[in-house]
């Protein structure tokens, strides 16, 4: 996952490709929540990871609730059997609607059938979700329900020490018109409450999200409790429901998360497919229908149980005029991809977006404005007119995410614009609420032009804090490194243990250097988790040595090296992009890097630099031949015949001297904004601490 305060996309070219979905975070979270409430142990398998599913399963340990985690995505679940093991509880919920709002309802009925007090709460635009229809319900059962903050919204506090009794005689009235979860909500938690009659609840106004509840109601009957449904206004819990574990269960991959995929192949994949594994055609989640709209729009889509096969077919795309109340939050995808058709596309019936993680109309709306788009909106709907096929009217654009999720998948579906422009992603790590892996999963299905993917290089002598810059920018930019260096000094290395000696004398001979020339052409050299890897031997420490340095300069002045040594460089240019340390990064290797920093500092300095640097990794030292080691090495990069070390026509020359690590990679990061067009628009909005 990026943690970065913001991440940039390269202008993409084609798609194609397989990506596994992480688990639908709507069925992870009601499996949990059932798992909990039933008797026995279940052990639940392709779990979502991630944020939402988080606090959910925090929340069910703090209820005393059994768990144990056998992988990533594999738990087991010791059921409550419908008996509270904890009568106390601060549960913190996150932003995670599908955790607030089940667990409001269950341990409401559960703390007046046995007594209990718990409190649950979120991050402050949770506290901005309403949550009163629910409460309105709950309180019409008898059940007792405290708003800590706003009426009608979390925190709350629920239940009271002493049971008190549920009327549960009447039919329970829900409103469904502003969040299918209220009766979500209720039919999970009811079956708690039916043992002696039956529980019937209505629906007051038209139901939204229908396919959501049916999820609900399958999962349920997994669970053992068939609940029975007249229509989409009446469901009724029979008497004597109790809930039992089905022993194994699978969680699908999430169609929501799908949506970006398919999106994908409609835009780009023109020869081999985005191919999606986790969800088919079957599926029984209701964003399974985005297929039709994605087909509508001219995507071909083939599917196959558990997995979906997706190529472009019309384009651009068609325009489109769909009501989206069954696919609500994958039609925030359809949104991006209006901009890609042929004329005006219009969403209906999304009201919902409005209460959802951010208001989703507005920030929609925003966003697309801001990558040149003309946008209509109207209390719930959105009209998207496309932008040119010709590259017209697009803008490079940094887009807020608003600490939603979606927004940001959405974001990265711009970057296929014609006009080739990069866009950036405010606040990635918002994905973690669904997807954690989303951008790496994108990188494994997208291609970009190799000049469009961007290059930091960093060049300059020993010791001048190359290594220390490169990887402090590329940890804040999201970028990969390459420390070229540790390439020359792997080859000294591989060279030595392959019986050919690296002194001076030696490599003057030019047979021997054509077969150390021969050895860097077929290094098999791995940089993994921060080690170097030879082979199957871990390197990093025997090239980090002083005498590996020397070798590493000897060899490096060898034209078959440097030659042997050059596609293998060139690939490391790899999506989001690169920040590349050595001598000749910016003159040989990367000529069209957008932005060449040569480091300097004094040798003085740098001796000091070196000598602390070994000190403190325990090894002795003496500045003097330090001082003289590194002249030396100096002079040979410097009068090399072959890429010697001199900064690039282009090179922004930067001496760091008297400049703390902090400040110089405050000043490339300005100097990278600068060759970026995208302004200076990077605030992240949320307002909440990451953690
Ligand atoms: N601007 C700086 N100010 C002070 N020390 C620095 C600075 N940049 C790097 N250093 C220190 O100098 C040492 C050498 O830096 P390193 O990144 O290994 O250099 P290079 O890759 O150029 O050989 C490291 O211990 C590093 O912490
Ligand atoms: N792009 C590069 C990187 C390193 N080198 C050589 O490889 C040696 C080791 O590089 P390094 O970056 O690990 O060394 P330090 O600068 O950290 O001492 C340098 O002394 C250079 O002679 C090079 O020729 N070209």
């Amino acid at each position: 996952m990026y943690r970065t305060a913001f991440l940039d996309i390269p202008p993409l070219r084609r798609a194609g490709g397989r990506v596994r979905l992480p688990g639908s975070k709507s069925i992870s979270n009601r499996v949990l929540l059932l798992a909990a409430l039933c008797d026995g142990v279940t052990r639940i398998e392709d779990l979502l990871d991630s944020d939402d599913t988080r606090v959910m399963l925090d929340a069910l340990a703090a209820l005393g609730c059994g768990l144990e985690r056998l992988g990533p995505t594999t738990v087991r679940v010791r059921g409550l059997g419908g008996r509270l093991a904890a009568r106390e509880a601060r549960l913190f919920l996150g932003n995670a609607g599908t955790a607030m709002r089940p667990l409001t309802a269950a341990l409401t009925v559960l703390a007046a059938l046995q007594g209990g007090r718990f409190e649950l709460s979120g991050v402050p635009r949770m506290h901005e979700r309403p949550i009163g229809d629910l409460v309105d319900a709950l309180r019409q059962l008898g059940g007792t329900i405290e708003e800590l903050g706003q009426p009608g919204y979390p925190p709350l506090a629920v239940g009271s020490p002493q049971p008190t009794p549920l009327r549960l005689d009447a039919p329970i009235r829900v409103r469904g018109d502003v969040s299918s979860q209220f009766l979500t909500a209720l039919l999970l938690a009811l079956p708690l409450a039916a043992q002696e009659r039956p529980i019937t609840i209505e629906v007051v106004g038209e139901l939204i999200s229908k396919p959501y509840i049916d999820i609900t109601l399958r999962l349920l009957a997994r669970f053992g409790v068939q609940v029975q449904r007249d229509g989409w206004a009446r469901f009724t819990i029979p008497a004597g429901a109790r809930y039992a574990t089905p022993g194994t269960i699978h969680v699908e991959g999430d169609a929501s998360s799908a949506s970006y995929f398919i999106a994908l192949g409609a835009l780009a994949a023109t020869d081999q497919p985005v191919t999606i594994e986790g969800v088919g055609l079957d599926s029984i989640q209701g964003d399974i229908a985005f297929v039709d709209a994605a087909r509508a729009m001219g995507a071909r889509v083939e599917g196959e149980p558990n997995r979906l096969h997706v190529w472009r077919g019309a384009w651009p795309l068609r325009a489109l005029d769909l009501d989206c109340n069954a696919i609500p939050d994958a039609a925030m995808t359809l949104a991006v991809m209006a901009l890609y058709a042929n004329g005006p596309t219009t969403l209906r019936h999304i009201g919902s977006w409005r209460v959802k993680e951010t208001d989703r109309i507005a920030a929609m709306a925003t966003e697309l404005r801001q990558l040149g788009a003309r946008v209509e909106e109207g209390p719930d709907w959105l009209r998207v007119h496309p932008l040119g096929a010709d590259g017209s009217g697009w803008r490079a654009a940094a887009l807020r995410t608003y600490d939603d999720h979606r927004m940001a998948m959405c974001g990265s579906l711009a970057a296929f614009n014609p006009a080739r422009l990069p866009v950036r992603i405010l606040d990635p790590q918002c994905v973690g609420k669904t997807f954690p892996d989303y951008f790496e999963t994108l990188w494994s299905v997208v291609e970009a032009e190799p000049a469009d993917i961007p290059v930091i290089c960093i060049d300059g002598p020993t010791a001048s804090g190359k290594g220390t810059l490169a990887a402090a920018v590329a940890a804040r930019l999201g970028y990969h490194v390459l420390d070229s260096g540790a390439l020359y000094r792997v080859v000294g290395l591989a060279a030595e243990r392959a019986g050919l000696a690296t002194d001076e004398a030696a490599l003057a001979d030019p047979a021997h250097a054509e077969r150390v020339g021969a050895l860097a052409a077929q290094l098999p050299v791995r940089f993994a988790d921060g080690r170097i890897w030879l082979g199957d031997d871990d390197v990093t420490d025997a090239v980090r040595s002083e005498a590996a340095g020397m070798a590493a300069s000897r060899v490096s002045a060898l034209p078959a090296v440097r030659a042997g040594l050059l596609a293998l460089q060139r690939g490391f240019r790899r999506l989001p992009g690169l920040v590349a340390d050595g001598r000749d990064m910016g003159t040989v290797i990367f000529p069209d890097a957008p932005l060449k920093v040569f480091l300097t500092a004094s040798a003085a300095t740098r001796a000091q630099r070196r000598y602390e640097q070994l000190i403190s990794r325990g090894e002795t030292a003496s500045i003097d031949s330090l001082l003289a080691d590194l002249e030396a090495r100096d002079a040979r990069d410097r009068t090399r015949a072959v890429a010697p070390l001199e900064p690039a026509q282009d090179a922004q020359l930067l001496d760091n001297s008297a400049q703390t690590i902090d400040a110089s990679v405050a000043t490339v990061l300005a100097w990278w904004q600068r060759c970026r067009p995208f302004g200076d628009r990077d605030r992240p909005t949320h307002a909440e601490p990451r953690h």
